[in-house]
């Protein structure tokens, strides 16, 4: 298969570089740029040398959906909102890492994303790459907005319990921890060194626009869900999100019970590995690697649970679940090329 990744030389470009390396079907990776014309990607990354022998080219939409039969489009907000009505019209697939076609009403994506949404002809075709959870539609799907990192955590997290009704509408928070790769390649003040190392951040405290993409998938399941408190923190490491959830439920669980519906979900799907009790996922365990992990505990003084969902958000939370996405699109094993044992220590 032929493939373009436009913006190869971010973070989430060099992962998708890494993980394609070992993809039977990726043969042809041409790779796409806005800023360096002709560079050798070994210039952007030596860590590549000698695996991808290939300079960068220019980004043209016309050209890439033409010469591709499937693009990764790895790029800020904006971009693929842009281009990629014009990728898939050459019967190229595409799969958006960014929010640019997540959220479905073009007035929420303006007021969280703070610019304009993409055409709703373009929205409207997009499938959300939730892997685990919207496999047929994924398997017929031509454009793919791949969800964003900490909606992947959570909602691998929450699905059980919403699916079968078990949450009381508005207690559900969401506590997300996540690691500096998240923010891209580029410093900011958010990220460098001096200000984030030995140092822990909350942000985007209630504005976060990964609350209403959150928001959107719950209701689907379950048309009784509403708002949710989000709260981001960034912590002093490169790779990793964990979202610590606490929900209130409508009927007493046994301990037993709770465990049954995570794994009535998930035994069987390759990527998502339910802890036993009194057991509880790091982020270093899954490091590298395209699992989500996740570790469950009712109280019964309280009547909540507390649900601790770990993933990389550079594998599960971008490149990982986007070529498993990948491998449904084309009728293939979706663990193809992401047989990944973390990397631990
Ligand atoms: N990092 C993460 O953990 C995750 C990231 N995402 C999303 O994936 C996308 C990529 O993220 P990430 O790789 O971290 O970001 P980076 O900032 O590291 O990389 C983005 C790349 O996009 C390219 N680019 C910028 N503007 C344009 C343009 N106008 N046209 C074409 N290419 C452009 C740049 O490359 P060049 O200058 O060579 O053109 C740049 O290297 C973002 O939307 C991000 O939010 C999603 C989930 C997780
Ligand atoms: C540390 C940091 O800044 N993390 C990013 C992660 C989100 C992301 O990558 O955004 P999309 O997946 O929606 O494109 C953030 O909080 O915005």
């Amino acid at each position: 298969m032929r493939i373009g990744i436009v913006g190869a030389t971010g973070y989430g470009g060099a992962e998708l570089l890494r993980l394609l390396n070992n993809h039977p079907e990726a043969k042809n990776i041409q790779l796409y740029t806005s800023t360096k014309e002709g560079v050798h990607i070994e210039e952007s990354y030596p860590h590549v040398a000698t695996i991808y022998d290939t300079s960068l080219k220019p980004f043209n939409p016309e050209v890439v959906g033409e010469d591709s039969d499937l693009v990764f489009m790895a790029t800020p907000p904006g971009v693929s909102a842009q281009h990629t009505q014009e990728i898939a019209s050459h019967g190229t697939q595409v799969i958006d890492l960014s929010g640019d076609l997540r959220i479905t009403d073009p007035t929420i994506y303006e007021t969280w994303y703070k610019r304009p949404a993409a055409q709703i002809e373009t929205i409207n075709q997009a499938v959300y790459g939730l892997s685990e959870w919207n496999r047929e539609a994924i398997q017929s799907a031509r454009i793919i907005s791949n969800p964003g990192c900490y909606p992947t955590a959570a909602l691998l997290g929450l699905a059980p319990l919403i699916h079968n009704d078990a949450i009381q509408q508005h207690s559900i928070i969401i506590d997300a921890k996540t690691g500096t790769s998240g923010a891209g390649r580029s410093a900011t003040m958010m990220t460098h060194f001096s200000e984030m190392n030995e140092n822990f951040k909350i942000y985007q405290v209630n504005t976060h626009k990964h609350t209403p993409e959150i928001e959107q998938q719950l209701h689907q399941w379950n048309n009784e869900s509403g708002a949710i408190t989000f709260q981001p923190h960034l912590v002093p490491m490169i790779r990793g999100i964990m979202a610590t959830m606490y929900v209130q439920l409508k009927k007493p669980l046994t301990s037993e019970q709770l465990f049954s519906l995570y794994h009535q979900a998930y035994d069987g799907k390759p990527f998502v590995r339910i802890r036993k009790e009194n057991n509880y996922p790091a982020t270093k365990e899954v490091y590298g690697s395209n699992y989500c992990d996740i570790g469950l505990s009712y109280d019964e003084r309280t009547g909540r649970v507390t649900v601790v969902s770990v993933i990389d958000n550079m594998v599960k939370g971008a490149a990982g679940q986007a070529i498993q996405n990948m491998n449904l699109m084309n009728g293939w094993d979706e663990s193809m090329g992401l047989n990944l044992v973390p990397v631990y220590p």
